[in-house]
């Protein structure tokens, strides 16, 4: 051990800053998007098969090893898109920069289910086209590229106009994350569902294809007939009226059906006051 220690040399620490770099790069390309989730299953089963082969465990060693090599293969597959904006990134030297990524902190969830709630109730019935999704857990940096960032706070007037017709982001998808709207105008994977209703059209099929590849929660405002939707893991749920609404919202931002109690009541005591 001591040996091995006195053997360590400057070419060694240069390694281990290099490799620390690289894995450092990783996870900042990685970061908040659906990529990191594949990688942290990855590294769990890299552990998983280091840890068998060090108690002697070979044939499950071996099957982890297989595992693990084709599943680079398929990883360079399935995230073609981010890797080419990792190696653009890498062109541009971005990769390090000391940034923070997110992190707004959350205002009064009262006040931010007020204004969204108004905003969609409002569009609903003047019949304006609206697309939101609410990020949650799962990031969706690769979407929020596709779009323009705003990084504003969440006011019912900011919603509106971004949704007016022919306003320049009206277009595509609202990302919205704690206090703010992050980005408008973002592009979402449309879902394959055969089962979708014909009634519904592309809006409501990105809507689907989101909620489906991600735990985020969608709202949906049709131009056509103002009904308001809501798209989450993969199923559509049509014809939200008020109270639905507030209880969606109230769950995005409170998280518990007790909140929703509550924070139910306390709206309602702050309307019958006005
Ligand atoms: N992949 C997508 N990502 C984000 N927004 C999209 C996408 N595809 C379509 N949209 C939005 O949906 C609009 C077209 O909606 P369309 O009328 O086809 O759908 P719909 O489900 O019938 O909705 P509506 O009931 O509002 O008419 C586009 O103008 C665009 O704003």
């Amino acid at each position: 051990m001591k040996n091995s220690i006195l053997q360590f040399t400057w070419l060694d620490i240069l390694d281990v800053l290099l490799v620390a770099t690289l894995i450092y790069g990783l996870l900042k390309i990685t970061s908040h998007t659906r990529a990191m989730q594949v990688l942290k299953g990855l590294g769990i089963i890299i552990v998983l098969a280091q840890f068998c082969e060090l108690i002697g465990l070979s044939a499950v060693t071996w099957l982890l090893n297989y595992v693990i090599n084709a599943g680079a293969v398929f990883l360079v597959i399935l995230f073609q898109p981010e890797l080419r904006r990792g190696l653009e990134k890498i062109g541009r030297g971005k990769i390090f920069d000391i940034a923070q990524l997110g992190g707004s902190e959350n205002g009064d969830e009262v006040k931010l289910i007020e204004e969204i709630e108004r905003a969609v109730l409002n569009m609903s019935i003047r019949k304006i086209g609206a697309l939101m999704v609410f990020e949650r857990k799962t990031g969706l940096r690769d979407v929020i590229e596709s779009g323009t960032t705003l990084d504003a706070k969440i006011s019912s007037e900011l919603i509106e106009n971004v949704f007016f017709p022919n306003s320049p982001m009206h277009d595509g998808a609202m990302i919205l994350k704690n206090d703010k709207v992050v980005a408008a105008g973002c592009f979402l994977p449309l879902s394959d569902n055969k089962q979708i209703s014909s009634e519904l059209g592309t809006r409501h099929r990105a809507a689907l294809g989101i909620s489906e590849i991600s735990d985020s929660i969608v709202l949906i405002v049709s131009e056509e007939t103002g009904v308001i939707s809501k798209a989450h893991e993969g199923t559509i749920t049509r014809y939200i009226d008020r109270k639905a609404l507030r209880e969606i919202l109230t769950d995005i931002f409170l998280g518990s059906k007790e909140k929703s109690v509550s924070i139910g009541t306390r709206i309602k005591r702050k309307v019958t006051r006005k």
